[in-house]
C-alpha cells in the first residue's frame, strides 16, 4: 500500500466514525450525560428505516411524510393547520435553537402573536440535529418540551438528506414514527393516510367568529378551512373586520352582505371540499361584482368551483424561497409555500387565465378573473414565516373592495350578522 493510499484509508475511516457520530446529535450527546433520549424509528412505507432518537412525546404516530426547505419558523410551520396529519421533515439540519415562543401571547387585533394556531398541527417531526438549549428573547420553552406538552412525536439524528432524496424520487410516502421499539414490517394498517379524510373539517372553527378591526373600513367574509393567523392579521391590520365562518357555511346566502370574501388555506384534498365548491361557485354566480380571493387551498377551491382540475404533485412545494413570475407584469416574486396538490393550469375556465407560474417546476401559482375581481394564489402573501414580497396582493385585494364598496353603497351594520354576540376568536 502507497503511502497515499494508506493515508486516504486513515481518512476515510475518521470520516466515517465522525459520520456515524454526527447522527447521534452533538445536542443530544450533550444531553445524554444528564437524560438518556429514548431510540426512535421512522418507517417509510415500502421504503427505508431510519433510527435515530425520540424528543418529543412518547407516542407512535403515523402520517404523511413531507419535507420542508426552510430555513426558520419551524413555531409557524408546525402550528400551521395545513400540515394537520403530516410527519414534516427539515432539511435545514439544525432545528429548536432559537426555542418556541408564547402559544397565548396575542397582539392589538386580538390575534396569537407568534403561533399560526394555538396548537401544533403536524402529528410528528423529523430532523437531523435538535436542538435541546435555546436562546431567543421570546422563547418560553425548547422544541423538545412544546413537542411533548403537545403530544407531537419528534425523532433526531435522521440523515435527512438520505430521507429527502428517497421522498423527491419516490413522493410523499406515508411514514410511521415509533419510540423505543422496533417496528414490524407487517403491521401495515399501521400507515395512517391522513389525505383519506376530510382534514379540513378537522381545523375548520366549529362556528362563526369576528375580529374588529379599528377604524374598519370593509367587512370581508373569511371561510375558515384552516386559516392562518397571519392571513386574518394581512386582513384586519389594513381596515377589515372579518367574519370567519366554517369552510362548508352557506357562504352564497349571506355574501351580499359583505365588501369581500376570502377563502383560506387548509390541509388535504381540495376535492374533500365539495359543498364548499358548490357554495363558491354559487356565490360568484349570483355576485359577479363582489371581490374575492383565495390563498393555496382558497386558491384550489376557487379554481375547482370555476370548473377547473386539480392534481396531486408529487412531493409539493415546502419552502420559503420559491421563484414565482408573476404573468401580468414579468415580475419574479420569492414566496413561501406549503402544498401537496396544485391546480391544472390547463383547466383552467376561459373567463379565467394563469395568474403567477412557478419556476422551479412551471406549476400553477394563481389564476385572475379577465373581468370580475377575483384572484387567487397557490403561494402565500401572508408569508409566516417567508419573504413578504407578494404582500402587495392583499393591497390589491383591498383596492378591488373599495371600488366595490363604493358602488354597492354598503353599509355594514354589526346587528344584521349578530356579530355583536359572535365569540372573538376561533371556536374549537
Ligand atoms: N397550505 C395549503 O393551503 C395547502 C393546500 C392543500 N392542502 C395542498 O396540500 O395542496
Amino acid at each position: 500500500m502507497s503511502l497515499f493510499t494508506k493515508a486516504f484509508a486513515a481518512r476515510s475511516a475518521l470520516k466515517s466514525s465522525f459520520l456515524s457520530t454526527s447522527r447521534l446529535s452533538a445536542n443530544a450527546i450533550r444531553q445524554s450525560s444528564t437524560k438518556t433520549l429514548d431510540r426512535a424509528t421512522l418507517t417509510i412505507r415500502d421504503g427505508p428505516v431510519f433510527n435515530g432518537y425520540s424528543f418529543g412525546a412518547d407516542k407512535n404516530i403515523s402520517g404523511e411524510a413531507v419535507f420542508t426547505t426552510s430555513l426558520v419558523g419551524y413555531p409557524e410551520s408546525m402550528t400551521d393547520p395545513s400540515y394537520k396529519g403530516q410527519i414534516i421533515c427539515f432539511t435545514q439540519p439544525l432545528i429548536g435553537n432559537y426555542g418556541v415562543p408564547s402559544g397565548t401571547v396575542r397582539d392589538q387585533y386580538n390575534l396569537l402573536k407568534y403561533f399560526e394556531s394555538p396548537h401544533i398541527q403536524c402529528i410528528g417531526i423529523v430532523v437531523s440535529d435538535v436542538a435541546m438549549e435555546y436562546s431567543h428573547w421570546t422563547a418560553v420553552e425548547s422544541l423538545s418540551q412544546w413537542c411533548k406538552r403537545e403530544g407531537v412525536a419528534a425523532i433526531t439524528g435522521v440523515d435527512t438528506r438520505a430521507l429527502v432524496s428517497y421522498l423527491r424520487e419516490q413522493g410523499s410516502s406515508l411514514a410511521r414514527l415509533t419510540i423505543g421499539e422496533t417496528y414490524d414490517a407487517d403491521e401495515d394498517a399501521a400507515f395512517d393516510d391522513p389525505g383519506a379524510v376530510n382534514l379540513v373539517h378537522k381545523v375548520t372553527t366549529k362556528a362563526p367568529f369576528h375580529i374588529a378591526s379599528p377604524n374598519a373600513k370593509y367587512h370581508v367574509a373569511v371561510l375558515d378551512c384552516g386559516v392562518k393567523e397571519n392571513i386574518l392579521r394581512s386582513l384586519v391590520s389594513r381596515g377589515a373586520s372579518v367574519t370567519v365562518l366554517p369552510y362548508n357555511y352557506p357562504v352564497q346566502k349571506i355574501a351580499k352582505k359583505f365588501d369581500g370574501v376570502f377563502i383560506s388555506n387548509g390541509p388535504g384534498d381540495p376535492t374533500h371540499c365539495s359543498a364548499t365548491v358548490q357554495n363558491l361557485r354559487e356565490t360568484m354566480e349570483n355576485n359577479p361584482e363582489l371581490p374575492i380571493f383565495g390563498i393555496c387551498l382558497g386558491h384550489q377551491l376557487l379554481a375547482l368551483a370555476s370548473g377547473a382540475k386539480t392534481i396531486k404533485l408529487k412531493y409539493g412545494n415546502r419552502a420559503h424561497n420559491i421563484p414565482a413570475l408573476d404573468l401580468t407584469t414579468g415580475k419574479c416574486h420569492i414566496t413561501s409555500q406549503n402544498h401537496g396538490y396544485a391546480v391544472d393550469a390547463t383547466t383552467l375556465h376561459p373567463d379565467f387565465k394563469e395568474y403567477f407560474v412557478n419556476l422551479n417546476d412551471l406549476s400553477n401559482e394563481g389564476m385572475i378573473h379577465k373581468e370580475k375581481p377575483i384572484f387567487s394564489t397557490q403561494f402565500h402573501p401572508e408569508a409566516k414565516g417567508g419573504p413578504l414580497d407578494s404582500s402587495y396582493l392583499f393591497d390589491k385585494y383591498f383596492e378591488l373592495l373599495e371600488v366595490y364598496h363604493k358602488k354597492s353603497g354598503l353599509q355594514f351594520h354589526a346587528d344584521d350578522l349578530l356579530v355583536d354576540i359572535l365569540p372573538r376568536e376561533r371556536v374549537l
